[in-house]
């Protein structure tokens, strides 16, 4: 190994000057200590070839190779130097290596050679072992033949006296030895190609015969005789000669060339050279061939090494687990060191045995043992290495280990925690436990009451089951029973009939209702025409103009409303009349009177108003509803509605969506079916929504021709007419009644000096339809056998429900202002005569008795009727529910709820 470290770099890559100076004389002086070892080794391995070493062995190696004194040993066995025989060469074992050391040492004072210390060979430089060993190679190199020490100190005729000193030349040549004495003089001894002493180096390095010969010739090789030069060449003693001494030699021919004059070189000293030349060619050839044979080994040897350094770093940073691996391989070079050193040991019995025969074997074993040696203090250093590395990982291990036993503990603590935590909540869930149990037990016993209660109810159920069924059966029987009586019930509602309308007949078929309408708001202080209202129909009038009985005028009507009369009041009174067209008569209900005495009040009733305001028009087709609904087991109704109005003696539909423009055509004579209006829309109607509904729209388009001036309500009549159709379920037999609620023209007079033009003509067709209806009316009470409905569109439009089995009533509407008085007492003398054709009648007085009694078994009979119609529509009801709900008690408070 290279003692000089490599140069130290400067931070920025450059050395420093003073460093690079003194490493560069470090180098040279490295690399002359080189050279000299590398020399040495180069002798030792040319005498002793066994030994193999190689040239560029660092210190350390060539001290291992020479430490035992065995290699130094066989170089004095090589030399034999004759003055030491009593010396014992042979090898010895390592027990004996500080007495081999010691002869070796004692032998080299013998001859003289500058020793070194012991010391020197076990530690620190090699260099004085080196130059030692060099002394001894200069003193004794020898050529194929040894050349006997006793006699080359015979030849040098003295023996040298400074033997304590080192780095001297052999004795032998006392001279040359001060002249090259010095170490540089060696370095330049080995730097230059020619040796500066030629004939003493000459004769020193061929050889004894090289020897001779120098002496005879006395350094001159042209006087060499030509026998002794071809003896030189033919003989052996070239191959043996050391190259130094060849080329010693050469050079001395050479520089003698130079020196003779001509420069000729003889021709046999040429050959001489030639042949010197040719060796030393010969001699490099197998040094380089040796050189490479070295070379290859040492690359096997590095990269043994380097192998194994691959091993050991691979070791050294292996992880715990590869430690016991590496341990393994320890114990397995462990075994493998043992298994050398038995081998060794046997080796070294057999080097003791062939000792004498094959001294390189020791060598060998000696380098093995250096490797073993140097393998073992690696693997030791490692195994130290890896020691520590598992005392690491052990106490890394111990911590982990501590670590896990703290985790433990830990972990049995909350073990312990979730353990107690565990025990508190068992305790917790067995108190719950226990309690859901009580509660368990508790429904338990709620449950059997339950089940106690069940079969009680059960009990009562099927007790109530029984009892429903025997009242199903007394209800069936007593239904029998109500339909035998329904049946009766026929029979007497087609007798009501017929009395009824005998009742009806012998009151006379035109009813007259006077109405006196109150005094508008703001016509309180107002003077009354009105003077008395009697309840039996009288009415007094009394002449503003005349003051007392003079004034007075009295009349009597079939009803008279007074100004505090409500609009069901005066409906109460219609009902009957209204309830036999569903029995399929023809009614007509018209009201009279001068121009805002209340005629459209009592028949429709306010536009807006509530239900408590409505007039006849929407309570008597609500009535008809109501009967044809209770009617509706036994007969079914349909009803519609026509709406129209007479103007000017012209007919239009006011439920026409062009009702205001369209002019109707009336027939000529009463139709079978009461349309006297059959271009006029026929609606039907099922409720009162609807029958509202269409009443809105007629009054509108009633009002479309009206202006400020010209109130058109009061100039036109408006018919609205309902027309029945029913039939009897069980006789099959149909029915048709009409229902005309007539809303007539103002009936004031009008002077014919005051108004001219549309007005004049207005008023002469309303005096004339008035006229007309009057005729008509009249010619029916006095039986006439014609009656004359074709004057007036009025009258024709009503003729279905003017006389026949017709009825007729009508309202007497006055204005209560004593500025009417004119008007009405106009309105009421028409009323009267009306009326009164019937009514003075001269059997009236007698039959009143009968007529007040009837008319009390009318009412008796209306209200059997009423008890009746209750009673059947309860059973139907309750007949209804049973089939639906056949659980329902039949009491009678349990349908009215249901009714409810
Ligand atoms: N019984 C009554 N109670 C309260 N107000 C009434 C009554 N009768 C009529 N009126 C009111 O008197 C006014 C005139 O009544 P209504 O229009 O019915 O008279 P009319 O005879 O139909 O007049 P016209 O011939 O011009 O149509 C209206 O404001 C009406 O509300």
């Amino acid at each position: 190994m290279n003692s000089v470290s490599a140069p130290q770099m400067h931070k920025n890559g450059e050395l420093t000057r003073s460093q690079s100076g003194i490493e560069s004389t470090i180098n040279i002086s490295s690399e002359v200590e080189a050279k000299q070892r590398a020399l040495l080794i180069e002798w030792l391995n040319s005498i002793l070839p066994n030994l193999n070493f190689p040239t560029r062995a660092s210190d350390e190696e060539l001290r291992a190779l020479l430490i035992d004194g065995t290699a130094l040993c066989q170089i004095l066995k090589r030399l034999r130097p004759v003055s030491v025989n009593e010396v014992d060469y042979s090898y010895h074992s390592s027990e004996s290596r500080s007495e081999n050391v010691r002869r070796f040492l004692s032998t080299l004072e013998k001859l003289g050679i500058p020793r070194f210390e012991t010391s020197d060979l076990e530690k620190g430089s090699m260099k004085p072992v080196i130059n030692c060993l060099l002394t001894l190679r200069a003193e004794f190199i020898t050529g194929g033949d040894n050349i006997p020490m006793n006699s080359m100190i015979t030849k040098s005729g003295s023996r040298h006296g400074d033997a304590s000193s080192h780095g001297h030349l052999s004795p032998l040549f006392g001279e040359e030895r001060r002249k090259v004495s010095s170490e540089s003089q060696l370095q330049r001894h080995l730097h230059s190609p020619v040796m500066s002493e030629p004939s003493a180096a000459l004769l020193h390095h061929v050889g004894h015969k090289f020897h001779e010969v120098f002496q005879l010739k006395q350094g001159c090789y042209s006087e060499l005789p030509a026998a002794k030069i071809s003896e030189m060449m033919k003989s052996t003693s070239l191959d043996n000669a050391p190259t130094q001494s060849l080329l010693s030699v050469v050079n001395g021919i050479l520089d003698e060339s130079v020196e003779r004059k001509n420069g000729e070189i003889p021709h046999r000293v040429a050959c001489l050279l030639r042949k010197v030349v040719q060796e030393i060619e010969r001699r490099i050839s197998t040094q380089a061939d040796h050189l490479r044979t070295q070379n290859n080994l040492f690359k096997a040897r590095e990269e043994k090494y380097q192998s194994r350094i691959r091993v050991l770093e691979a070791l050294a940073s292996g992880t715990g687990e590869e430690t016991e691996i590496v341990m393994k391989q320890l114990q397995q070079i462990k075994a493998e060191k043992s298994k050398l050193e038995e081998k060794k040991k046997l080796e070294d019995e057999d080097v003791v045995i062939l000792m004498k025969e094959k001294d390189q074997k020791d060598l060998e074993i000696s380098a093995l043992k250096q490797e073993l040696e140097m393998a073992k203090k690696t693997y030791e250093l490692r195994c130290l290495q890896i020691e520590t590395e598992a005392k690491g990982g052990r106490a890394g291990l111990e911590e982990r280990i501590k670590e896990l036993e703290r985790l433990l503990k830990d972990s049995t603590n909350k073990v312990r925690e979730l353990e107690a935590n565990t025990e508190s909540k068992h305790q917790r869930w067995s108190k719950k436990e226990l309690v859901y149990q009580r509660v368990m037990d508790y429904q338990l016993g709620a449950l059997r009451e339950l089940r106690f209660s069940s079969d009680s109810i059960k009990q009562e159920i099927s007790k109530a089951h029984k009892s429903y069924s025997d009242e199903f059966h007394s209800l069936g029987v007593k239904l029998k029973a109500l339909a035998d009586a329904a049946e009766n019930y026929h029979a007497v509602l087609a007798e009501n009939r017929k009395l009824f309308n005998e009742v009806q007949d012998l009151k006379g078929n035109i009813r007259v209702y006077c109405r006196i309408r109150p005094f508008l708001p703001g016509q309180t202080k107002k003077q009354t025409s009105i003077e008395y209202i009697g309840e039996n129909g009288e009415l007094i009038v009394a002449n503003p103009s005349k003051p007392g009985k003079d004034g007075q005028r009295m009349f009597k009507f079939n009803k008279v409303f007074g100004p505090a009369a409500t609009q069901a009041e005066v409906f109460s009174d219609t009902q009957p009349l209204i309830r036999s067209v569903l029995d399929g008569y023809n009614v007509c209900i018209f009201a009279y009177g001068q121009t805002g005495s209340g005629k459209t009040y009592t028949m429709t009733g306010p536009i807006g108003g509530y239900e408590e305001d409505w007039g006849v028009n929407y309570r008597a087709l609500n009535d008809l509803f109501n009967i044809s609904q209770r009617r509706r087991s036994s007969i079914t109704y349909e009803i519609a509605v026509q709406m129209v109005e007479i103007y000017n003696e012209q007919v239009r539909d006011l439920l026409s969506s062009d009702g205001s423009q369209k002019k109707l055509g009336i027939m000529s004579t009463s139709q079978p079916n009461g349309l006297a209006v059959p271009d006029a829309g026929m609606h039907p109607v099922t409720s009162t929504t609807d029958v509202l509904e269409l009443m809105n729209i007629g009054l509108k388009n009633r009002a479309v021709g009206a202006t400020a001036l010209n109130e058109r309500s009061s100039r036109s009549h408006s018919v609205v007419t309902i027309h029945v159709r029913g039939k009897d379920l069980k006789t099959g037999i149909p029915l048709h009644g009409n229902l005309h609620l007539v809303d007539l023209a103002g009936s004031e007079r009008v002077d014919r000096s005051e108004v001219t033009g549309d007005r004049l003509k207005e008023a002469q067709h309303i005096n004339k339809s008035l006229s007309a209806l009057g005729d008509v009316i009249f010619a029916l009470a006095q039986k006439s056998s014609h009656v004359p409905y074709r004057n007036s569109k009025l009258t024709q439009v009503l003729q279905s429900s003017l006389g026949g089995q017709a009825k007729t009533l009508m309202f007497v509407q006055l204005n209560p202002d004593a500025n009417s008085f004119s008007e009405s007492l106009s309105t009421l003398k028409f009323a009267e005569r009306v009326s009164g054709v019937e009514l003075g009648a001269a059997r009236s007085s007698k039959e009143g008795r009968d007529v007040r009694e009837l008319m009390e078994q009318v009412a008796s009979l209306k209200d059997t009727i009423a008890k009746k119609d209750d009673e059947i529509e309860r059973l139907q009801l309750l007949k209804d529910l049973k089939s639906v709900y056949p659980d329902v008690n039949n009491d009678k408070r349990g349908v009215n709820s249901l009714r409810t």
